[in-house]
């Protein structure tokens, strides 16, 4: 027989096999589903625990069935992308694995039918060459022979074409996944995953990595990937809404929210953490977002102090001084009186003292504060009977020796009956004061309601107490703060800082606290951002991605990795992708003729091979109009769909979707918080972050970009979006620095 032909009948048997899993599995639920009528139809109200449980169970039992279903149902269409052939050492004959998306399984023999991608022997396929290689599974070491790499084109269920490989770069399979459109959303990638991709996913799961990578590297899909990996390898321990994906901002999260599903990963947290931040520290003040103070820096309407304001507040230096100040509040809870009931002592101050800064040093100062309070409810309820039985003893005593001891009968009754009445009130004040001794006594605890403390540090007296070194410098940040304050608004710059001062005061909610997190675009955040996620969330699970090149926010972001390695995650493996995946050679060219003038020094991105068309500069003159609809009319027959005009401002784009719409052609302007992407849209550069789009449209009529460091990542980012074509439109092409750039890496139309 032909491969061709036992390939295609391998196939033709892997489907057989699912259509029977998929009958029998949605017969089994139909059978459930009576089953469940019947106990439903049968449960009366103080029906036994037994049937309520049994419901239960077949609950669970239908939506594990359906999760399977769905999963089967979605590999109909592709079962399987690749196969190797590998011989284990101690294994006499070589076996075949096809890998696909989830596992599949043969019933009886157990063997797999289908390999999942992300299982340890699946491995072999994206790491290694033919030849000899080793895999780890459940903690053993596993060697062996790989005599086969082949990748499967198959269509609608269909075989169209096979092909054996050695290495996985450069493959006809990437090239087909690459040349396709972008369709405006993130993909999943499992069939094209490089090595160097790889080894980001499968980095060491129990420790960090922060991970550099050029535009278009595949940060975002690999980080997701991770996730991905991360659930199957370590499912018994973690569940998916333990997984926290912070995205730059929500325009983002839809942009992602495709791919999740078809990762498995659809029940991972999704926030910015601007919104992350307010939730969770329950900040009730309207926020400056950092758009826009971006945008006031953009527009050079931002004072000197808000930019200094925006730095110091990301800054290391700023967490010490929280942290001082924190230590600050933390005396304010010692305790000076002991606890009392009436003229009984309960407990001492000391060892009240001692369990709130040494026992419970652990817990956040209010929780501490709490179990205090519970402690001297649980023994003042004990000691009262003591107490009372004491007190009553002592009245009984002094009415026996009323009783017996006293001669005059006039004198004796006035004595007995004052000391009854005397003992039943003595017994009455202690009851009654027992009832309020405990909330009278944690009167003495300070309470700090969260962003009225926060403000508190920045007026003169309280700041010089916890940083007597007073700089103009931090007279910015306190006047630009008290100005905010004093209009109801917080920073987004604070958020750092006011959920620092909850996780120490109130501590993060256990639902609040995710076990893993994965920062996308992390170069944006500042340190301070990134060591208050770190504390409140208790974990070094943190898959850190993102390009130093891209920093726009770079007056307050991150400007190198070395700090958050050095101070914040000692554990942590730092990796590069320097491979770029979505664009053209010919536009990568032009944007790394930017990097030259960074001040950072960032290798090169290097594209993989796919060519295209030249980028293009058109000169704003008139007409421009019909000239750029019959651009993008020609784009549309080529087969393109998503277009982006992307702008240095967001008043400009403004301007622009106005122009066209005018001339008749409808882009949607896209403003800050706006959650849906369509397929043509206007915005400025920094809400372009992180996407991706068919073709892109640099227009700038106003504001030229300068040589400085954010402009040219705001071009660099705005350059580095399009997955095919790139047309600048401009007064001069000066206007977006192609003066730097070699002229012969676009052309003039
Ligand atoms: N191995 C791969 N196979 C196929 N496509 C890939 C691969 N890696 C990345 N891509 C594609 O490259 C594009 C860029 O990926 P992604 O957006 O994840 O990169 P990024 O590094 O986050 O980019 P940026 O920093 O510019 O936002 C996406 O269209 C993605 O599908």
């Amino acid at each position: 027989m032909n491969e061709f032909q036992y390939e295609k009948d391998r196939l033709d048997f892997t489907k057989a096999y699912m259509e029977r899993m998929i009958a029998a599995q949605e017969s089994g639920r139909a059978f459930l589903k009576e089953r469940q009528g019947d106990t439903l139809e049968n449960l009366d109200f103080q029906d036994s625990s037994l049937r309520y449980q049994e419901m239960l169970s077949h609950a669970n039992f239908m939506k594990m069935s359906s999760d399977q279903l769905d999963n089967l149902k979605s590999l109909r269409r592709k079962p399987y992308f690749a196969r190797i052939d590998f011989h284990r050492k101690e294994n006499p004959e070589k076996e075949q694995f096809y890998i696909g998306k989830v596992s599949l399984f043969d019933r009886e023999t157990q063997l797999p039918i289908i390999l999942d991608w992300r299982s340890p022997l699946a491995n072999v396929y994206y790491e290694g060459r033919l030849g000899e290689v080793s895999y780890e599974a459940l903690g053993e070491r596993y060697e062996g022979e790989v005599s086969l790499k082949r990748q499967y084109q198959i269509e609608e269920g269909e075989l169209i074409d096979y092909r054996d490989i050695d290495v996985t770069a450069n493959d006809d399979l990437l090239q087909d996944s690459l040349s396709q459109n972008a369709g405006g959303r993130l993909s999943e990638i499992v069939s094209t995953i490089q090595e160097e991709q790889n080894r980001v996913i499968r980095a060491d799961l129990r420790k960090p990595i922060i991970v550099q990578g050029a535009a278009g590297s595949g940060k975002t899909t690999i980080a997701l990937h991770r996730i991905s990996y991360f659930l199957y390898t370590m499912k018994e321990i973690f569940k998916p809404d333990e997984m926290l994906i912070l995205a730059p901002n929500r325009l983002f999260i839809q942009y992602i929210s495709e791919v999740l599903p078809e990762l498995g990963v659809q029940r991972a947290r999704q926030s910015t953490f601007q919104d992350y931040a307010v939730h969770t520290a329950g900040i009730k003040r309207p926020v400056i977002t950092q758009h826009d103070v971006l945008t006031q820096a953009v527009e050079g309407t931002i004072g000197r102090d808000g930019v200094t304001a925006a730095r110091l507040k990301g800054s290391k230096e700023f967490q010490t001084i929280m942290d001082t100040y924190i230590q600050s509040l933390k005396k304010q809870y010692t305790i000076n009186q002991d606890f009392m009931l009436s003229e009984f002592r309960i407990k001492n101050a000391r060892a009240i003292n001692r369990l709130f800064f040494e026992e419970y040093s652990y817990f956040p100062y209010e929780v501490r504060v709490k179990k205090i309070k519970a402690v001297l409810q649980s023994e003042l309820r004990r000691k009262k009977k003591q107490i009372l039985e004491k007190v009553a003893a002592k009245y009984d005593e002094a009415l026996d020796k009323a009783l017996y001891g006293m001669k005059d009968p006039d004198k004796r009754k006035i004595r007995v009956s004052y000391l009854i009445t005397r003992k039943e009130e003595r017994l009455a004040e202690i009851k009654k004061a027992a009832r309020t001794a405990v909330a009278s006594f944690m009167k003495q605890y300070p309470s700090f309601p969260i962003e009225r403390t926060y403000e508190r540090l920045f007026e003169e007296d309280v700041f010089l107490g916890v940083h007597p070194e007073d700089t103009e410098e931090w007279r910015a940040v306190r006047r630009c703060s008290r100005a905010a304050f004093a209009e109801g608004y917080v920073y987004s710059e604070d958020l750092a800082a006011l959920l620092y001062l909850y996780t120490f005061l109130k501590g993060i909610h256990p639902d609040d606290r995710a076990k893993k997190v994965v920062i996308d675009e992390a170069q944006d955040y500042s340190y301070f951002e990134i060591y208050a996620l770190r504390r409140a969330c208790q974990t070094d699970l943190f898959t850190i991605v993102g390009d130093l090149a891209q920093g726009i926010y770079q007056y307050r972001g991150l400007d190198n990795w070395e700090s958050l390695v050095e101070d914040i995650f000692p554990s942590a493996s730092y990796l590069t992708l320097q491979k770029t995946y979505r664009t053209t050679i010919e536009i990568m060219d032009l944007a790394n003729g930017l990097l030259t003038y960074l001040p950072v020094s960032l290798p090169r991105a290097e594209p993989v091979v796919r060519h295209g068309s030249l980028p293009q500069f058109l000169p704003l003159r008139n007409g421009w109009e019909e000239r750029v609809n019959a651009y993008c009319l020609g784009l549309v027959e080529e087969g393109l769909s998503s277009f982006a005009i992307i702008t240095k401002t967001m008043a400009e784009a403004e301007d622009v979707q106005k122009k066209l719409e005018v001339y008749g052609m409808a882009f949607k302007l896209l403003r800050e918080g706006e959650e849906s992407l369509s397929e043509r849209m206007v915005l400025p550069a920094y809400m372009a972050k992180g996407l991706e789009f068919d073709a892109v449209l640099l227009y700038n009529d106003r504001d030229p970009f300068k040589e400085l460091e954010l402009d040219l990542k705001m071009l660099y980012v705005a350059m580095t979006r399009p997955l095919h074509r790139l047309l600048m439109i401009g007064e001069e092409k000066e206007d977006f620095l192609l003066h730097l750039i070699q002229s012969d890496l676009f052309v003039e139309v």
